[in-house]
């Protein structure tokens, strides 16, 4: 997390599923503006493996397509590419061919021999969930990632399917890795807005008097997509929204936004407080289930002026799917400092506009001391983190209208990331400098997932009794179902639409 002036020892990447969506898309081009910023040391080495049949300069051309469309710099620079190719290599082999592993060894023994130094070995795990299994197996059996100090697992999401098997996962993984070998990836973690809201809470004093119950009245999570299934339609047919996003993302942001404060910025006490929170978060009975949570999927519609087909016309979704495409929940956290206050969590694919926010929602003032006439009805503080696509922190307040009588009117404080002159990076260069450096903080231990999964589990069980659904119950291009709506109304609320302020008094 902390990245001053360092510069991680000599490592190899070893991708597993090198050749897939997640590389071309996300970690190549993380790894190319780390190499651009200065931060990858000197003796550096990435090796893709893949199944498909490809040379070392077939790989690199199309890893080089790959951040033409998707880094945020644009295309490589000739250059400074011709530089960075010449860490990249590949081996074209199946993780189920134990034989492979052997080879995979030498081939790392031999770039040793040659930096004449052991490098620190970090293995992302970029394979389908299925896979997992076979690639820890194998690294353990021909002794890869010996060296606990050195040897890192990065593993994607999803993990695991439910409780169950995240806790299976868990176990498969501790037979070859020790749990700080382990690095389990939320992305949403590695957010710039994100790492920014312990700073935001810890690093000053003006808001931890105020951040409980006594002064918040709710908080709410979205996450708003403008996407839909695009080409995962065979992975979420078996995942779903509150799998998807809520089990990780969405629950790893209640978790910034509810803990207590730390002692320190160690990776095991802030991962200690967030657990805490996953723990005191009330398990629903599933009797309680329709009262505190709410599912949709989306029906064809309009999105920016564009017609879009329906989640059950996606490919490889079934017809008759019953898969949630929007959940939204209710959940109370049973401890001392939020006792009362509900936390609402939505997201959503295919909605109206694509947003991810945290609203804490203030209470009233005690007494009104302005005159009702004058004021209008007066609106509560509100504080804002906009996580993206728009990257602010916003205060809402009351000032007094310029003239000669006494009229109220909203007001507003922003801080505004545009305005900062460094380029935001993305969350995956974040995260894969972490991996090098050993700095676990923004990575997900065993217990806080399977905690997660324990939070979401009487959903899933009460969801999974029901197949006769009223799908789809929502329209492409709008934000979700008017269930939704009913799940907050009860206690007075409303969904804070759009993170303007203006357009949402
Ligand atoms: N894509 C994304 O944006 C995101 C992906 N993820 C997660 O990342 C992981 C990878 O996703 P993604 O890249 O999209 O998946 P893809 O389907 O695009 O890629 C899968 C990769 O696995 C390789 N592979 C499959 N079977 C074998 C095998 N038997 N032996 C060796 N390699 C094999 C494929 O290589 P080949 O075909 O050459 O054998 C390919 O490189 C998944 O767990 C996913 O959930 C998480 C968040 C976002
Ligand atoms: O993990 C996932 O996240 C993406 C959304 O990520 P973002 O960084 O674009 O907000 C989501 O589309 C995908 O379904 C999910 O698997």
């Amino acid at each position: 997390m902390n990245h001053e002036n360092d510069k991680a020892a000599p490592t190899i990447i070893v991708i597993f599923g090198g050749t897939g969506d997640l590389t071309k898309r996300k970690l190549l081009p993380a790894f190319y503006n780390l190499y651009l910023d200065g931060y990858l040391p000197e003796k550096f080495a990435i090796i893709g493996l893949g199944r498909t049949p490809l040379d070392n300069g077939a790989y690199q051309e199309k890893l080089k397509e790959g951040l033409g469309e998707f880094s945020r710099r644009g295309k490589p620079n000739e250059e400074q590419w011709e530089h960075f190719k010449s860490f990249i290599t590949y081996l074209p082999s199946d993780v189920n061919d134990a034989a492979s592993y052997q080879k995979l060894k030498e081939h790392l023994d031999h770039i040793d021999d040659q930096w004449g130094t052991r490098a620190n070995r970090l293995f992302y795990l970029s394979v389908a969930p299925q896979l997992i299994a076979a690639v820890a197996t194998n690294i353990g059996k021909v002794g890869l990632a010996a060296d606990a100090a050195m040897d890192r697992i990065i593993v994607e999401k999803p993990f695991g399917h439910d409780k169950e098997s995240a806790i299976e996962l868990n176990r498969l993984l501790t037979r070859t890795f020790k749990e700080e070998q382990i690095y389990r990836i939320d992305h949403y973690l590695g957010k710039e807005t994100v790492q920014n809201i312990l700073v935001f809470r810890f690093g000053n004093a003006l808001f931890e008097p105020i951040w409980n119950r006594n002064y918040i009245d709710s908080v709410q999570i979205t996450v708003a997509e403008t996407v839909g299934v695009e080409d995962r339609g065979d992975y979420y047919e078996g995942s779903g929204a509150l799998r998807d996003m809520i089990q990780n993302h969405l629950l790893q942001i209640l978790c910034m936004v509810a803990m207590e404060p730390p002692v320190s910025f160690d990776a095991e006490e802030i991962r200690n407080r967030k657990v805490d929170v996953l723990r005191a978060v009330r398990r629903l009975k599933p009797e309680e289930v329709h009262m505190y949570a709410v599912r949709g999927q989306y029906a064809g519609g309009w999105l920016q002026g564009k017609k879009v087909p329906g989640y059950r016309e996606e490919k490889g979704v079934n017809p008759q799917s019953n898969t949630e495409t929007y959940a939204a929940l209710k959940l109370y956290i049973d401890n001392w400092r939020w006792q009362g206050v509900p936390f609402y969590l939505r997201t959503g694919k295919r909605m109206q506009e694509k947003t991810s926010s945290i609203t804490i929602q203030f209470r009233p003032v005690p007494h009104s001391t302005f005159p009702q006439s004058k004021v209008g009805s007066l609106i509560p503080n509100r504080l804002t983190i906009n996580i993206q696509p728009q990257m602010d922190i916003s205060i809402r307040f009351i000032a007094k209208r310029p003239g000669l009588e006494m009229n109220l009117q909203p007001g507003e404080m922003v801080f505004d990331y545009d305005k900062c002159s460094t380029q935001t990076p993305e969350a995956y260069e974040t995260l894969l400098l972490d991996t090098m450096q050993g700095d676990a903080t923004l990575f997900m231990r065993a217990d806080q997932v399977e905690e997660a999964w324990d939070v979401i589990t009487p959903i899933l069980e009460t969801w999974a009794t029901r197949d006769s659904l009223d799908f789809p119950n929502y329209a492409a291009g709008t934000w979700g179902p008017e269930t939704a709506e009913a799940l907050i109304a009860g206690q007075g609320h409303v969904w804070t639409v759009s993170p303007h302020l203006f357009e949402n008094k």
